[in-house]
């Protein structure tokens, strides 16, 4: 309670104090009330909290209730969501998608951004499938990601915690089927199968991106994009960032040796640490080129996207060799 007032009546830097409108942000000097002001500054900037009509006191409320239900686990935790968030804002602001994009929907989107990893617990789908989690009896497929939306209406049908509160039956419909759709498209398993119908879009030269198939695939592409931005980031803070992402897959792959007794993934065993820079090769190649590509000839203003991922592949080869 305290804390919500404390932090309703704090002063929230500018936009400039936190390089928020760069493709090159990173949380790593920001303290933790920092973190809750640059999620509100990124409000304020979109000019969401008079669009909608959030009460200051409830969207303060609203983000510590969201950071407090991300787990204390080695890299999804809330600071990866509140970059994969800054993100999604330079996208729509400096990358220029906002104009492909209603009011409700970057309201969608960057709630989506904030929320998409909630409670994750750093192990992936396929280890909630091996251990027969209760959250894989509850949903098979995508088992994390429906994790994650059931998480976010929790906290938005949390007392005072209600952002929506101002917005009409039809629009809290809309935002969130934007929210689940947005949130499930992040299992990589999705995009996988999404990529190519994306690509080909792109390469026919289609201009059209409103009719809503294609509007949810461009906000699946762009959920992707945000959620692996950290492969595009200068080479100090892609270093750190993989070396948080291989510890929490190195503990998942000391779970499996341990209580499955079965041989992790070379991406999550500790033993195959000195193939992390090839492998990364892979993911930049299989993953991450395809849906910057993808967005930077739709719009070019997001082409540092795309030499940040490329300049880092170069890094990782170098490393490989
Ligand atoms: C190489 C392992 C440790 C470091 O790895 C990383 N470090 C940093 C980032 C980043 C976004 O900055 C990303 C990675 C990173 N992420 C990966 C993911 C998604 C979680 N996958 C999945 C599994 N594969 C099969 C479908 C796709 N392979 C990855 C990989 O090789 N590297």
């Amino acid at each position: 309670v305290e804390e919500t007032s404390r932090l309703t009546n704090l002063p929230i830097p500018s936009a400039e104090r936190f390089q928020l409108y760069n493709f090159s942000f990173s949380d790593f000097s920001l303290s933790n009330e920092q973190t809750y002001q640059v999620t509100l500054r990124m409000f304020k900037e979109l000019d969401l909290i008079s669009k909608f009509h959030i009460p200051y006191q409830v969207l303060c409320r609203w983000v510590l209730s969201v950071s407090k239900n991300y787990r204390p686990v080695i890299y999804h935790n809330w600071r990866h969501a509140l970059n994969v968030s800054q993100t999604m804002f330079a996208m729509i602001t400096t990358g220029k998608m906002g104009s492909l994009m209603t009011d409700l929907e970057i309201l969608a989107l960057l709630v989506a951004c904030l929320c998409h990893d909630l409670d994750h617990r750093g192990t992936n789908n396929s280890f909630q499938t091996k251990t027969d989690s209760p959250l894989a009896i509850l949903y098979s497929t995508s088992t994390m990601e429906h994790h994650h939306f059931d998480q976010s209406i929790m906290i938005l049908n949390s007392e005072g915690n209600n952002i929506f509160q101002s917005l009409s039956p039809e629009e809290y419909k809309i935002a969130v089927s934007v929210i689940e759709s947005a949130i499930l498209s992040t299992d990589l398993a999705l995009y996988f199968k999404k990529k190519y119908g994306f690509l080909e879009l792109v390469e026919s030269g289609e201009k059209d991106w409103s009719e809503p198939v294609k509007k949810d695939l461009l906000r699946g592409m762009m959920m992707t994009a945000c959620d692996v931005s950290a492969i595009c980031k200068p080479w100090e803070v892609q270093k750190k960032v993989a070396e948080l992402v291989a510890s929490e897959f190195f503990e998942q792959g000391d779970l499996e040796k341990e209580h499955l007794k079965e041989r992790p993934s070379a991406m999550m065993d500790r033993e195959k640490k000195d193939e992390l820079p090839q492998m990364q090769v892979g993911f930049i190649d299989s993953i991450c080129m395809p849906v910057y590509k993808g967005l930077t000839e739709l719009q070019p203003a997001l082409s540092s996207l795309l030499t940040g991922c490329e300049s880092n592949r170069q890094n990782w080869l170098s490393l490989a060799e």
